[in-house]
């Protein structure tokens, strides 16, 4: 028996003479929300297709709740949002719905899982006549009927208007409270920076970075801005605290996460010339770009 919800061993995948993943390791625990982050061409897709069981390892292995990728213990213990999700467009959302229910022998309320998705008042209408969200909506519905133990989703909100992308996360967070583990592939740093627990980052298929926000940013040593704004007289305090000069009133100083206190002290040092100050941690953005850059580690 396993605690983990999905282990992956130093997993290689060859394309042809391509190496496309190379020795991955990963794991999510049940209920941990974890974002799987890296530029076009990186490996997230084929490592989605490594899990699912739809393409043989090269080297390594998988272990999902305990059962093999693609074995049926494996096929219903996940459940698998794809980017561009496609229905039979003649069904309507709730025959969809209870189709799936029926091939997977659950037994589910459809009509209270398709308002949780906000689709109780389309749930009637062709899925021919929805709009991408809503197909996206109907996906969703798809991943909590099968109350899965693992959910991958590939690039969920892609496409989805501010609102959807809100209650997209919500339903992700009530998943992830019911015990099961969430992959998300994204390009959406800000959103994922916000809404997972942990975050992996793929380089040409080589795991670069794997850990909390926090963490991450630790290791890294990116700078912290402190945006200081002047009572009066920004080109003073400039000039006896160093820093660059922003929008007419400002001053913005950088620091390192260990220095952070020293710098602290020196602008409370300036009394009355300092109306007021704001500290900028560096943003997922900031980290992404460093990890997922050439030589970096
Ligand atoms: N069926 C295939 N045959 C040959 N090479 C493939 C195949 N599928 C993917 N690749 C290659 O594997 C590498 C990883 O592709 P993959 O689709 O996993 O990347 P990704 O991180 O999902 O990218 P994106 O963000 O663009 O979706 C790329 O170099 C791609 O060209």
């Amino acid at each position: 028996m396993t605690d983990k919800a999905l282990t992956i061993s130093n997993v290689s995948k060859d394309r042809g003479r391509t190496r496309v993943l190379q020795d991955i390791d990963l794991s999510l625990r049940p209920g941990e929300r974890v974002a799987l982050l890296g530029h076009n061409g990186a490996g997230k897709s084929t490592l989605f297709k490594c899990i699912l069981g739809l393409t043989p390892l090269s080297s390594g292995a998988i272990d999902v709740t305990g059962a093999a990728p693609g074995s049926g213990a494996a096929r219903s213990a996940t459940a698998f949002l794809p980017e561009s999700v496609s229905f039979h467009p003649a069904l309507t959302g709730r025959e969809q719905l209870a189709l799936f229910a029926r091939l997977a022998g659950q037994r589910a309320d459809i009509p209270a899982l398709l308002d949780r998705v906000g689709l109780g008042d389309a749930m009637d209408r062709r899925i021919g006549a929805y709009s991408k969200g809503m197909r996206q909506r109907l996906g969703l519905a798809q991943v909590l009927l099968g109350r899965p133990k693992l959910a991958l989703l590939d690039e969920p909100t892609s496409g989805l208007d501010p609102i959807s992308r809100h209650d997209l996360y919500a339903i992700i967070d009530e998943l992830a409270g019911q015990g099961t583990a969430v992959l998300i592939a994204s390009h959406a740093l800000t959103e994922v920076e916000a809404r997972t627990d942990r975050i992996a980052i793929l380089r040409r298929g080589v795991k670069v970075a794997d850990d909390t926000l926090a963490n991450l940013s630790d290791h890294a040593g990116l700078p912290i801005r402190l945006r200081v704004r002047a009572t009066t007289d920004a080109e003073a305090l400039a000039r006896d605290m160093g820093g660059t000069r922003v929008n007419g009133v400002s001053v913005e100083l950088t620091c390192t996460p260990a220095g952070k206190m020293a710098a602290l002290r020196r602008v409370a040092a300036m009394g009355d010339a300092v109306a007021d100050l704001d500290m900028i941690p560096p943003r997922l953005e900031d980290l992404y770009r460093h990890y997922a850059k050439e030589g970096a580690q």
